[in-house]
Order: C-alpha cells, then sequence, then structure tokens
C-alpha cells in the first residue's frame, strides 16, 4: 500500500514512517515547504495529491500547541479546519480513502465514564474547537473517510508529555503534576499500526461500516500525574532522569486553556469493527523511554567528542 502522510516531523507522521517501513507499505509525506495546511491553496494539493498517486490519504498533521491556540485562534482555525478540509476535498475527488486524526479534546470533559463516538463533544479549549470543526468539515468533504480520535501521545519524536517530564527531572528533585485529569496515554507507534489497520481494511473494502468515527488510543487510563509517577519509575530503573510527583489539582496549575477532567476514550467501536486495540502504556511506554533515553545518551557522547 502506498500512503501520503501529512506533516514531517510530526510524532504520528514519523510513527506511520517507521511502520509502514517495516510492514512492507511506502509512505511519503506531503508537509512544508510544498504544502502548508494553512496557506496553500486546493490546487496545489490537487496536484500534489495527485502526482503522489497514493492508496491512502492520512491526515496527521495539524496546529497542536493547545495553549498558544488560545491566542492564535485565526492560525489554529486555519491549519485545522481548512487545511483539513482541503485535504479532504482532495482526497474525495480523487476518490482515495481518507483517514483524518483528531482528538479527546473535542469532549467537555463533564462525563462519568469514557467517551463513545456518538457522545457529544463540547470542547473547552480553541484547539478542541478547531479539531471539532475539522472533523465536520472533513465528513462534509469526503465520503470515504474515517475519523480516528487519540489522545495523549508520546514517543521518542517532537515534544510530548514524557519527554517534558525527564527534561524537568533533569532540573528539579520533585515535579509537581496534575491528577484530577484522566485519559488513555497513546504511543504514536500503536497509533501507527492501528492507522495502517484500519487503511488496509477501507483500501480493501468500500464497506460504509468500516468507515465513520472511531475512538483510537491506549487501552489502559491514568491521570497525568500517574503516568509521571510511571515514566519516573520507569526512568530510574534504566538510569535515566527521575524525580518525585507531587499530585496537584487542576486548579493549582493554571493553563491558557482548558482541558478536560475526564477525556477517557471508550475505543471498542474500532475493536469490533477493525478488530484492533491499541496496548496500554503499561505495555508500549518501556520501549518507548529506552529509546529517548537511548538517543539522548548517543547525542551527549556527540557532544562530547565535538566538545574534545
Ligand atoms: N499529540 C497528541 O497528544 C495528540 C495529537 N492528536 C492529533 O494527532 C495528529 C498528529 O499529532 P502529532 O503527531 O502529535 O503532532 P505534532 O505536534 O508532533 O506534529 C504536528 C505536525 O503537523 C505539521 N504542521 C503543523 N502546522 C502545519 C502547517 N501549517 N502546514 C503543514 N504542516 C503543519 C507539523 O509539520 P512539520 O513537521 O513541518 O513541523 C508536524 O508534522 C494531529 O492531528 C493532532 O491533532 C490527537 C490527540 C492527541
Ligand atoms: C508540564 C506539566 C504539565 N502539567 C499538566 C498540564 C496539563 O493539564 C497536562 C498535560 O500537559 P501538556 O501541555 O504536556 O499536554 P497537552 O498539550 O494538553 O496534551 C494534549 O495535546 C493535544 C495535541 C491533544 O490532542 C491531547 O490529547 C493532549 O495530548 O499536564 C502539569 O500538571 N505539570 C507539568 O509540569
Amino acid at each position: 500500500m502506498k500512503i501520503l502522510v501529512t506533516g514531517r516531523n510530526g510524532q504520528v507522521t514519523r510513527a506511520i514512517m517507521e511502520c509502514s517501513k517495516a510492514q512492507g507499505h511506502k509512505a511519503i509525506v506531503l508537509a512544508r515547504p510544498q504544502f502548508d495546511l494553512a496557506t496553500s491553496d486546493v490546487s496545489t494539493v490537487r496536484r500534489l495529491m495527485s502526482a503522489a498517486a497514493p492508496d491512502l490519504v492520512v491526515s496527521a498533521a495539524a496546529y497542536t500547541a493547545v495553549d498558544q491556540a488560545e491566542t492564535d485562534e485565526k492560525r489554529a482555525l486555519a491549519a485545522n479546519v481548512g487545511g483539513a478540509e482541503q485535504i479532504a476535498i482532495c482526497a474525495d475527488e480523487l476518490r482515495i480513502p481518507l483517514i483524518h486524526l483528531s482528538t479527546d479534546y473535542v469532549f467537555s470533559g463533564e462525563n462519568g465514564c469514557p467517551w463513545r463516538e456518538h457522545d457529544e463533544p463540547a470542547p473547552r479549549s480553541v484547539y478542541g474547537y478547531s479539531k471539532l470543526l475539522g472533523e465536520r468539515a472533513v465528513a462534509n468533504a469526503c465520503s470515504d473517510h474515517a475519523i480516528l480520535r487519540t489522545a495523549w501521545v508520546y514517543s521518542p519524536f517532537g515534544t510530548n508529555f514524557v519527554k517534558t517530564m525527564l527534561r524537568l527531572a533533569q532540573r528539579s528533585e520533585a515535579v509537581s503534576v496534575v491528577g484530577d485529569q484522566v485519559g488513555n496515554p497513546t504511543s504514536a507507534h500503536d497509533l501507527a499500526a492501528a492507522v495502517i489497520a484500519v487503511g488496509s481494511n477501507m483500501v480493501r473494502s468500500r464497506d460504509p461500516a468500516l468507515r465513520g468515527v472511531f475512538h483510537a488510543a491506549g487501552m489502559q487510563e491514568a491521570s497525568w500525574a500517574d503516568f509521571a509517577k510511571g515514566i519516573f519509575d520507569l526512568s530510574r530503573s534504566q538510569g535515566g532522569p527521575h524525580a518525585e510527583v507531587i499530585e496537584i489539582a487542576t486548579a493549582d496549575y493554571p493553563t491558557r486553556a482548558s482541558r478536560p477532567a475526564n477525556s477517557r476514550l471508550d475505543c471498542s467501536r474500532l475493536a469490533s469493527v477493525h478488530n484492533h486495540a491499541l496496548p496500554g502504556w503499561r505495555h508500549s511506554l518501556p520501549g518507548v523511554l529506552a529509546r529517548i533515553l537511548a538517543e539522548s545518551r548517543s547525542l551527549s557522547v556527540s557532544a562530547e567528542v565535538t566538545r574534545r
């Protein structure tokens, strides 16, 4: 299968590139500078997509800076709604199945149980709102779509909560982390495997039951504080940075964007329709952490060699 994925250095894009290669698929990127989500016109996207002639398009690129989006609404909407819609329009015109990635932050968080696909979204942040409008634009523009809502993505790539915690532990003995927001930490590589599994099914069959919205997140829940404790326990056992976690309330960690208290996603539709489940973070974090630590050690060794 030939997969065209948007973005270049994004966590999910890079994981899709690696997983595709490992599974014998060919993945290519649609990325800056040729393609800019916020400013490219539809004719440019059509030309690039048509020249690539993929079997599947994966719309992974997005404006993901949650706090920054609160004061940068125009750019967040241009990328997450306008950019997402252009990809969908072109995939539809060229009759290519499309997988679009979305987020747990479309939900309010005010619910006692994990969110199902048909639950009413009510985003609390500009980022969540822009992703919800993006979902709607994609669904309107392209009938042959699957929208995968994921959550709390971590990987060896780019910026994410795991890397932030390790960085903070290098300079402090204790880190304060909110314990009253719960969700499903998701390894980008596990998500990439899910994207490829869903995409393969869509390419193989035009069955409408394989399309629509799916929740696709790691199967174990945690609060951010639980997750931080898990990160430091593992890092300590692998000789990496670690810190004490001081569990605090959301009110004690003010941020520009409000985040859902309950972000948990019920992924049973993905399991029943696509026969696919994403492993939990306790299974996947050790491998990701080992890779982050190994890469940072080899970076410090090469910096040391350069200094000498
Ligand atoms: N990270 C998370 O915790 C979660 C992410 N998601 C969704 O999953 C998807 C992938 O997220 P993730 O990989 O973590 O994101 P990252 O923040 O790691 O990467 C963002 C990607 O979007 C690209 N991008 C941003 N702005 C533009 C633009 N104007 N033009 C072209 N490309 C642009 C970046 O391009 P470049 O490489 O050029 O910088 C990069 O590849 C997104 O749709 C996100 O909303 C959903 C839930 C959780
Ligand atoms: C760095 C830090 C964060 N926090 C809190 C703030 C916030 O409530 C929570 C997570 O903070 P972050 O800013 O790292 O994560 P955030 O950017 O909110 O992550 C989100 O990204 C987007 C793209 C998504 O789609 C979501 O699924 C989610 O993964 O942890 C602490 O309590 N202590 C800390 O030291």
